[in-house]
Parts: C-alpha cells; sequence; structure tokens
C-alpha cells in the first residue's frame, strides 16, 4: 500500500537527548576503573598460544569475527547515543549540528563522527598479537591440539571492546576541558591548529599517573596467575609489564586523538 512505501522511506527522526558531562575528576575516575578490567583481560589473552595465521591479511578473519558480535550489540543499544562505545566495523554515526536554535551549550555532549577504532585495530594486530606469545596452552583437547580459535578471538573482542571504549572517554574529556577553557579552544579551533589543541589537552603528570597504575595491575595479575599456580615461564612478569605499558601508551596516544577531533568539530 501507499501508507506503507511512505513508512519505508521516511528515515526516522531520532531526538537525541542534551547530555551533559561530568568534571575532569570524575572522568579521571571512571578512566581508572577501567583499567583492571582491561589488564585483567589482557592477562587472560595473553596466556593463549598464538598462531599468527589467525591474523594474516590484517586481522582480516578476527574483523569478521566483530561483524555479527557488533550486529547484536547495536541491537541492544550498546552503540546508542551518549554511550561512548562505538563499533569497530558498522557504519559511522551522525554528528550533531550547532544551531541558531540549539547552540549547544558548554559541557553538553556533542556527537563528532570521529573514531579511533581503525587505529586501535591495527595497533591490536601489528603490535601487541605479535607479543602474545604463550607456548603453552590453558586448553585440554583429546585430540592434542593447543589453540581454541574461538576463545582467542572472544577474548580478542572484549579486549577491543573495553579499549574502544576508554579510548572514547576521551569525547567527554574533551568537552569537560573545552568548557573549562571555551575562548581558549575556541580560537584556535577557527584557526584548526590542532597542534595546539594537543598541547592543551595533554597533561604529561595524568599520564604518568595513568602508566603507573597500569603498571601496579600488571603486576598484581601476573602474581595472581603464578601464586594460583598457573604454569607460567620465568619471563612472563616481565613480559606482561611491557605488553601492558605499550598497550597504556597506545591507548593514552588515541584517546588524546580522540579528544583534538573532538574539540575540531565542537563549533560544527
Ligand atoms: C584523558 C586525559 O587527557 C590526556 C590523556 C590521558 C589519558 O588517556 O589517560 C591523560 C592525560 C592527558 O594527556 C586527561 O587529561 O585526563
Amino acid at each position: 500500500t501507499t501508507e506503507s512505501s511512505d513508512v519505508q522511506q521516511r528515515p526516522p527522526v531520532v531526538q537525541r537527548p542534551a547530555l551533559t558531562v561530568p568534571t575532569l575528576i570524575q572522568i579521571r575516575d571512571i578512566l581508572a576503573q577501567l583499567e583492571a578490567p582491561i589488564i585483567s583481560t589482557l592477562t587472560e589473552r595473553f596466556n593463549l598460544a598464538t598462531p599468527s595465521s589467525l591474523y594474516a591479511n590484517n586481522g582480516s578473519e578476527l574483523l569478521a569475527y566483530l561483524v555479527p558480535r557488533e550486529l547484536i550489540a547495536a541491537a541492544s543499544g550498546r552503540y546508542d547515543y551518549g554511550k561512548l562505545e562505538y563499533p569497530y566495523t558498522l557504519p559511522p554515526v551522525s554528528p550533531d549540528v550547532t544551531t541558531r536554535t540549539n547552540s549547544f551549550a558548554p559541557g553538553r555532549f556533542h556527537q563528532d563522527t570521529f573514531t579511533g577504532n581503525k587505529e586501535l585495530f591495527d595497533f591490536y594486530v601489528n603490535h601487541l598479537v605479535p607479543l602474545f606469545s604463550s607456548q603453552s596452552s590453558v586448553f585440554f583437547h583429546l585430540d592434542n591440539s593447543t589453540t581454541n580459535h574461538d576463545a582467542t578471538f572472544n577474548l580478542d573482542a572484549t579486549l577491543l571492546e573495553l579499549i574502544s571504549h576508554r579510548s572514547h572517554i576521551g569525547k567527554v574529556v574533551a568537552e569537560s576541558k573545552f568548557a573549562s577553557n571555551v575562548t581558549g579552544f575556541t580560537s584556535l579551533i577557527k584557526s584548526k591548529d590542532a597542534t595546539t589543541i594537543r598541547a592543551l589537552l595533554t597533561n604529561t603528570t595524568q599520564e604518568t599517573g595513568v602508566m603507573a597504575q597500569a603498571a601496579t595491575a600488571a603486576t598484581a595479575f601476573s602474581n595472581a596467575w603464578t601464586t594460583s599456580g598457573a604454569a607460567e615461564t620465568i619471563s612472563f612478569v616481565g613480559s606482561l609489564q611491557n605488553v601492558t605499558s605499550k598497550l597504556f601508551r597506545e591507548l593514552i596516544d588515541v584517546t588524546t586523538d580522540i579528544e583534538v577531533q573532538y574539540i575540531l568539530a565542537r563549533l560544527n
């Protein structure tokens, strides 16, 4: 009927809520809460034997594994407005647009389309996975195989989701910093000065604290594995430290990239 084709043609009108961001101090606590889950998952994943063939062609098999998982996640609202979760494989989100009637007052979240997921995925596959060199397997199979591809990709997916969420909290970090220095940022946004914006967003004291906390967590989790009787090599504790440090350095960089891109699009 005319009625049903009319319904199909009209895009759904989605009212986006006005969302206010927390203070920078509160957001830093929220970021701190994510360190243990990330490093806990990393520790688990680190202990799985990893055939490199699994990650051939820039991780195309892993990317394909994420597709159905992200479709289900989307249906359950994981990527809804303001969730600060962005998929690796689904189309980009539409941005908010500042208008005369809706000025997006400082402190209100303003959606931009940038995601750091491509950067995170490439880093994961090309720089982190090669360091997952466990020789032992936690799986016992009567056919003598030592790997469990599904379990491996499942942990990859969980870890990728966690590090993506952590990084995209950068959007509200940026809003919070914008709200506390509107004049300073506005002129830099107008002159598209990404370098100075980045310098203004960077806080190396905070970064040192984040890295130290990550190192502490890595020690705690590797100790938990060894003292609970897991068959670990002598190098396990140091290797996990190294992997954790590389991951958190990358997370800080991607979080900052996301902050910069958010700020650049803030007045669009
Ligand atoms: C997230 C922030 O912005 C930057 C990124 C950081 C991070 O990813 O942990 C830490 C300090 C800043 O250089 C922040 O200021 O807290």
